[in-house]
């Protein structure tokens, strides 16, 4: 039995993370934090500052971080110092957070962290990757669309691309949004729209000469990621104490 915990319980990905977690025979839903008061699935939700007593008390194994960027740092820290292993899906962290982070984990807890954790999103970056070997010299050209309350921007899953692109290709420039005179040369366009109730498109272009090719990824419902931080949940425990990506939970 593994025992979870939730923080951003009260949140699109927690309460849907919160119900797959509830309904899977072998774990236990303990309980979790938000700074929004409610209950998760019957389970008790404190409040952010409660998290160190919390994980005291209800003693998870995993604790499956979706909030925000400066929240999950913290509740990486109070996750390790309390010996218990992480999946984190939040995206928007800045270079210093992730070393925080990185600081927080090495060493001391396994932690699953991955900016997406739907299988189909984790085999389209290993597309994006042969198609970069394949047509590096094509124009590319990257665009992801989400709903209107998400906060960062470009998404998590972009930024992946893009250092996908950068490993296969050097570092080239990004061009954030073209306004203007923007004479093209092999920088690398970024485009991000923002509306509605879109779950999570993404796309890489490459467009050469009287072709173009175009791999892409559209998400229907976040259960895809939901049930992927919940497979990364089970699998995490026990580990040696690092951050591991979803592609190693999955074997790609
Ligand atoms: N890696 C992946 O596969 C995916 C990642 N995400 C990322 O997950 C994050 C959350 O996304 P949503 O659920 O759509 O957002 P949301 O805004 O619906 O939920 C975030 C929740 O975190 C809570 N929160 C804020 N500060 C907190 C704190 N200090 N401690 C505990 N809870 C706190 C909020 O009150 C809210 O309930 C975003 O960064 C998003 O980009 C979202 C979907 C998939
Ligand atoms: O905020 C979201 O909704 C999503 N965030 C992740 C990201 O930033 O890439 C993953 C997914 O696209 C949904």
């Amino acid at each position: 039995m593994v025992k979870v915990a939730v923080s951003g319980a009260l949140g699109r990905m927690g309460t849907t993370i919160g119900r797959i977690v509830n309904e899977a025979p072998d774990m236990e839903l303990v309980g979790g934090i938000d700074i929004r008061e409610g209950t998760l699935f019957g389970t008790e939700v404190v409040p952010a500052a409660g998290i160190d007593a919390f994980l005291k008390e209800k003693k998870p194994d995993v604790l499956i971080d979706f909030t925000v960027a400066a929240a999950a740092v913290e509740n990486v820290r109070a996750a390790a110092a309390n010996n218990v292993a992480l999946i984190v899906g939040t995206t928007g962290f800045s270079p210093e957070q992730r070393e925080v982070i990185r600081g927080a984990v090495e060493g001391h807890v396994p932690a699953v962290i991955s900016s997406n954790f739907s299988v189909g999103v984790n085999i389209f970056w290993k597309l994006v990757r042969e198609a970069a070997r394949e047509l590096g010299d094509y124009d590319i050209e990257v665009t992801e669309a989400h709903h209107r309350y998400k906060k960062d921007a470009p998404s998590g899953t972009a930024k992946t691309i893009l250092e996908i692109l950068d490993q296969e290709l050097g570092g080239r420039e990004k061009a954030y949004g073209r306004v203007g005179e923007t004479e093209r040369k092999n920088e690398i366009g970024v485009h991000v729209v923002r509306g509605g109730d879109i779950v999570g498109d993404h796309s890489v272009l490459f467009a050469g000469n009287f072709e173009c090719i175009e791999v892409s990824h559209r998400a229907y419902d976040r259960a895809i990621f939901a049930q992927g931080a919940v497979r990364a949940a089970g699998w995490v425990k026990g580990r040696e104490p690092r951050i591991y990506s979803m592609q190693e939970v999955l074997g790609l």
